[in-house]
């Protein structure tokens, strides 16, 4: 089964099956790097990989022979509607914009699911996590790779007192990387820490022998903290924890990915606190993979200043590594990921990284300033790492709050999060294996009493196969509850998709819902107050404030309101906007420098008003002159028999007539003058008399005898498009 660019996907054909799909591949794919000096159009690339074979590129592309260019590091998007099945289709989309690590969140509270869930339930903040869900999810992913030219990492989290089990599913389903860190569990999740860490071994090691990569939970404690740059020493021991765990674990370093984010942000001075801790990361952990995220912890709902935060995480990324490039989109202060904000995040990245390309050969760092303060981040881990061997270990000095402490180490405020050694959800849940414990399963961690006088070479050899060497041994449930699945939820969908009715969306199909912005002059309580109220009068349906900025205490305020329309529109009913008729730059800047066009123009009769022409003739706002026409310029209220006889003198391919003042019809008989005098003197058929102003058009200028007529909006694009496809 092969996407075409001009259909939906069809989730029918996902969920085809599925109880028969095997995934393609186990395990990460990095990109495909590019040789230094790379040439993408008529420049030269450093730091880029592979292109894709269908992408949407950059809105400024079109300017330079719409290339593409694909950063070197992954990017992410984050997709959790709550509905896999309306995940899909934004997967496809962020894949278009340069996405390739997709990361679907997991529903609020399966952490504390002691099992697998079956099924496609709807979730709440993310994606309940079921085979069923991974399956069609990374099927979807298979087509989207195909269509796009790229592999697609689908990546998820393992996590919680099901752990072990749901990192077997990922390495049954293909899942190609996942959040593992026992940390999370002990810390966040008030999981046993005894548990959180055997759990971990298990799956890490499950993990690890399925080639996926690890991300690890560090961004939560900056995510947490009350003063988040104050647990930069911290951040480093906790990664050190996860990694070397890790490692013990039989995950391999290229597989162990550092969640890199920045512990602070504006208005504190972020930009050298920030590039101290991602330096001293770096050289503290250089064999491992860093997978950079911006700050979430300080992220409001107002989407210029997230999408500010992204790009100086971005930049951040470019001056020191970054491996991956997480897109956390600009909405996540404020709602679930809209598709047009995930998009927004995959631009943002890619955007950052590819005009940074090469930046560090550029930007050198001022090592003189950086080394103490580097120096001195090391020096309090290591007190950190000593005291905690001190208190007896790691589960100890959680016990004793070290954690999450708001303290800069070695100074403490006391308020980090204790746990019970012997506390906690599954406490006393951790038994020591038999002498006899055997587990004919592979990719098992630890103690496992296998026979010594059988001949096997895998371990699951001695009961004919795992469900990791033998997936059709996989019990596949499809769905489980009847009111609580896709198919339920897609048949209202299915019905109106059938009927052609459209409906906005931002987070699921037919929501209905829209964005819309406005400055209200008033203080915010008031300007609130009174978009709510226009909204009401637009009958538009629960309107709902989602991000104000203060213009001034008073003077103003700008609003940006979520609301429902609570009607559809018809698709077949729909008149299609007529596409506007120019040619590309490139293709102008050929024809004018193969066919020397000259024009004369003014603007004509008793009228003074000459700036839209000026922009219309100017190379400034891309006037003609931009793609190489050239003109004389007659002025203002310049009467026909001068514009006829300048277009005869100069030998003009055209005349550009501006006609702005229309009272008592006078541009009408303008037109009709033009038109007789360049009959009387011999040149009608010679040159193309265009005329131009905000109240003219196209039909009107014909009607009397113009060539052709541009009204409001017009640049010179347009005009130049003309005058290549009709000058003979
Ligand atoms: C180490 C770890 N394990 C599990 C989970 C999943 O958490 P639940 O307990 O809610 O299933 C998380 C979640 N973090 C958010 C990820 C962020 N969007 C990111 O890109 O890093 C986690 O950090």
């Amino acid at each position: 089964m092969k996407l075409d660019p001009n259909k939906n996907l069809d989730i029918d054909n996902i969920l085809k099956d599925l109880d028969k799909y095997r995934p393609r591949r186990k395990g990460w794919t990095w990109r495909k790097k590019l040789p230094p000096g790379t040439k993408k159009g008529d420049f030269e690339f450093y730091d880029i990989s592979e292109d894709l074979k269908n992408s949407i590129p950059l809105p400024t592309a079109h300017y330079f022979g719409n290339i593409d260019p694909q950063p070197d590091a992954v990017i992410t998007s984050e997709i959790a509607s709550g509905r896999f099945e309306e995940d899909i289709r934004r997967m496809r989309m962020a894949a278009w914009h340069g996405a390739d690590h997709i990361m679907v969140i997991r529903t609020l509270g399966q952490s504390h699911i002691d099992s697998l869930i079956e099924g496609t339930p709807e979730g709440i903040g993310g994606i309940p996590i079921t085979r069923k869900q991974l399956r069609a999810s990374r099927k979807a992913c298979d087509l989207i790779e195909d269509e796009v030219g790229r592999p697609i990492n689908f990546h998820s989290y393992v996590s919680g007192v099901a752990g072990p089990e749901i990192a077997v599913l990922f390495a049954e389903e293909g899942v190609n990387a996942a959040h593992q860190d026992p940390q999370y569990n002990v810390l966040y999740r008030g999981i046993n820490p005894i548990r959180s860490f055997v759990d971990a071994a298990v799956a890490k090691h499950i993990m690890a022998e399925e080639g996926m990569l690890q991300i690890d939970g560090a961004h939560n404690a900056n995510a947490s903290a009350k003063k988040a740059w104050n647990v930069m020493p911290e951040l480093l021991v906790q990664h050190g924890i996860n990694s070397l765990y890790s490692v013990k674990a039989g995950m391999k370093k290229e597989n162990i990915a550092l969640s890199t984010v920045p512990p602070t942000t504006v208005p504190s001075p972020e930009f050298r606190m920030n590039l101290i801790y991602a330096m001293t990361l770096r050289e503290v952990f250089k064999d491992y993979k860093f997978r950079a995220q911006m700050n979430t912890r300080y992220i409001e709902s107002d989407l210029f200043d997230a999408t500010r935060v992204h790009v100086l995480n971005t930049v951040l990324s470019k001056l020191t590594s970054a491996d991956i490039q997480s897109t956390i989109t600009p909405d996540e202060g404020r709602n679930v990921p809209w598709h047009i904000n995930s998009i927004r995040g995959v631009e943002t990245a890619k955007h950052t990284m590819v005009s940074l390309d090469d930046i560090k050969e550029y930007v050198q760092i001022n090592e003189e300033k950086v080394r103490p303060q580097i120096r001195d981040l090391k020096m309090r881990a290591i007190l950190m790492l000593e005291e905690i061997i001190e208190k007896g270990g790691y589960f100890e000095a959680v016990e004793d709050g070290m954690f999450v402490d708001n303290g800069y180490y070695p100074e403490r405020q006391g308020d980090g999060i204790a746990r019970p050694k012997d506390g906690g959800i599954g406490a006393g849940s951790v038994v020591p294996r038999d002498e006899d414990y055997m587990a004919p399963v592979c990719n098992h961690f630890g103690y496992n009493n296998l026979p010594k006088d059988e001949e096997y070479d895998k371990v699951c050899d001695l009961i004919g196969g795992c469900t990791l060497h033998n997936p059709d041994k996989i019990q596949y449930i499809d769905e489980l509850d009847e009111t609580d699945n896709v198919e339920q939820r897609m048949s209202n969908y299915r019905e109106n998709k059938k009927k052609g009715l459209i409906k906005p969306e931002v987070e699921w199909s037919h929501d209905g819902v829209i964005q819309i912005d406005m400055t209200i002059p008033d203080t915010p309580e008031y300007a609130e107050a009174a978009a709510l109220e226009i909204c009401k009068k637009m009958n538009l349906e629960d309107p709902q404030v989602i991000s104000k900025t203060v213009l001034h205490p008073s003077e103003g305020t700008y609003v940006e309101i979520k609301a429902k329309v609570p009607f559809f529109v018809k698709r077949d009913e729909l008149t299609l906007p007529k596409k506007p008729d120019v040619m590309e730059p490139e293709e102008l800047f050929e024809y004018f420098k193969n066919r020397k066009v000259k024009v004369v123009a003014g603007t004509v009769g008793n009228d003074e008003h000459n700036v839209g022409l000026r922009e219309i003739l100017d190379i400034k706002h891309g006037g003609i002159e931009k793609y190489g026409v050239k003109y004389t310029y007659l002025g203002t209220s310049v009467p026909p028999e001068k514009m006829i006889d300048a277009a005869i003198e100069i030998g003009a391919d055209a005349i550009l007539a501006s006609m702005i003042v229309t009272h008592n019809d006078i541009h009408i008989e303008s037109m009709k003058k033009l038109h007789e005098l360049a009959i009387e003197k011999g040149i009608r058929d010679k040159v193309k008399i265009i005329v131009g102003g905000t109240q003219i058009n196209n039909d009107m200028a014909k009607a009397n005898g113009m060539d052709a007529g541009f009204g409001r909006g017009t640049k010179g694009l347009h005009v130049a498009t003309y005058l290549a496809k009709n000058l003979d």
